[in-house]
C-alpha cells in the first residue's frame, strides 16, 4: 500500500483576533486532504503577519499571537507560530513558507537520524518495515477572498505567485462574494497548476469575519460564541480593540503596496 504524504498546513494573515472561522478553516481543509486518500495532516500552523503589514486597525503582534495561543489551546494538532510576526520588517509570504518548509525539513530529518541510529526504539514501531519515509509538504491555506488578491495589482509578484502554486500547494476555502474556480480558470498562471491547488466548499456557511468582530466589540456588542471564551477575556482584560486601534495605519498603503511604489 502506498503511504500517505504527511502535509503541513500554514495560514497567512492578520488574525485580529482569531475567530471561530480561522480555526475551521483547518479543520476543513484537513477533513478534505483526508478524503483525497493521499495525504495525512500532520500539523497545522497559524502564522499572524507583522505589525508593518500596514493594516488599518492591525493591533499589535504580541496580542494577536497571545489571543491565537488561546483559541488554539483546544487544538491538539494546530499552533500559534509567532516567527513571521518578530521580523523586523513584513515578510512576503512566500518566504514565510521556505522559513516554515526548511524548519519541517530539519525536523523531519532529524527524525530520520534518531530512527536509523536506534532503529529498534522507534516510535512509529515500523523500524523493520522497508518502507520509506515521505518527505513532508507544506501547503498554504486560505479563504477565497484571499486568493482572489492575486489579482490586485502589485500586491503580489508573479514568481511568488507562481513558487506557492507549483512548489508548495494551496488549500482554498470557500467565501460568500469570491468565486475561486473563476479565478483559476481566468489565470494562465493558476490554470497550469490547478493539480495543486485544492479548493474545499464550506457547506454550513458562516461569514464571521475579524473586521466585523472588532467593530461589535467597539459597540460594546457581545461577541460570543463567535470567538472563543478566552479571547473574549483576553481582549477585555487587556482592552486590545478601541476606536484608537480603529483608527491605526488609517490612510497607509499596505506594505507590499508601498514596497511596490519605492521600487
Ligand atoms: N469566514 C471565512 N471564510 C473563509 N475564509 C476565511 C473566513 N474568515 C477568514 N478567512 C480566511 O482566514 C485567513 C486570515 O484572514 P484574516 O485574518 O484577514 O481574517 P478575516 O476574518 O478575513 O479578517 P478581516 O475582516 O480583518 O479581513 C484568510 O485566508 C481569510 O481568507
Ligand atoms: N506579496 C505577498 O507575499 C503578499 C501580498 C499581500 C498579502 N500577503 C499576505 O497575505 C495575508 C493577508 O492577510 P489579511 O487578509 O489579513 O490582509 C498576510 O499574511 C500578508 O502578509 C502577502
Ligand atoms: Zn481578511
Amino acid at each position: 500500500m502506498r503511504s500517505r504524504i504527511p502535509v503541513i498546513l500554514l495560514a497567512c494573515g492578520s488574525f485580529n483576533p482569531t475567530t471561530n472561522m480561522h480555526m475551521r478553516l483547518f479543520e476543513l481543509a484537513r477533513d478534505h486532504l483526508h478524503q483525497t486518500g493521499r495525504y495525512q495532516v500532520i500539523e497545522g500552523i497559524m502564522s499572524p503577519v507583522s505589525d508593518s503589514y500596514g493594516k488599518k486597525g492591525l493591533v499589535s503582534a504580541r496580542h494577536r499571537v497571545a489571543m491565537a495561543r488561546l483559541a488554539l489551546e483546544t487544538s491538539d494538532w494546530i499552533r500559534v507560530d509567532p516567527w513571521e510576526s518578530q521580523q523586523d520588517t513584513w515578510t512576503e509570504t512566500v518566504k514565510v513558507l521556505r522559513h516554515h518548509y526548511n524548519e519541517a525539513l530539519r525536523t523531519f530529518q532529524s527524525k530520520e537520524f534518531t530512527r536509523n541510529k536506534h532503529p529498534t526504539e522507534s516510535s512509529t514501531g515500523d523500524s523493520l518495515s522497508c518502507q520509506q519515509p515521505v518527505i513532508p509538504e507544506l501547503k498554504l491555506l486560505c479563504g477565497a477572498d484571499f486568493l482572489q488578491t492575486f489579482k490586485t495589482p502589485n500586491l503580489w509578484k508573479e514568481e511568488d505567485i507562481k513558487e506557492i502554486v507549483g512548489k508548495f500547494g494551496l488549500v482554498c476555502i470557500s467565501r460568500a462574494g469570491s468565486d475561486p474556480s473563476q479565478l483559476i480558470q481566468e489565470s494562465d498562471l493558476l490554470s497550469k497548476f490547478q493539480h495543486n491547488i485544492f479548493l474545499v466548499r464550506e457547506w454550513i456557511q458562516n461569514e464571521v469575519s475579524a473586521t466585523q468582530i472588532r467593530s461589535a466589540l467597539c459597540r460594546g456588542l457581545s461577541v460570543k460564541y463567535l470567538i472563543p471564551d478566552s479571547v473574549i477575556a483576553y481582549i477585555a482584560q487587556h482592552n486590545v480593540y478601541t476606536a484608537e486601534s480603529e483608527r491605526r495605519n488609517q490612510g497607509h498603503l499596505l506594505q507590499p503596496l508601498r514596497l511596490k511604489t519605492q521600487q
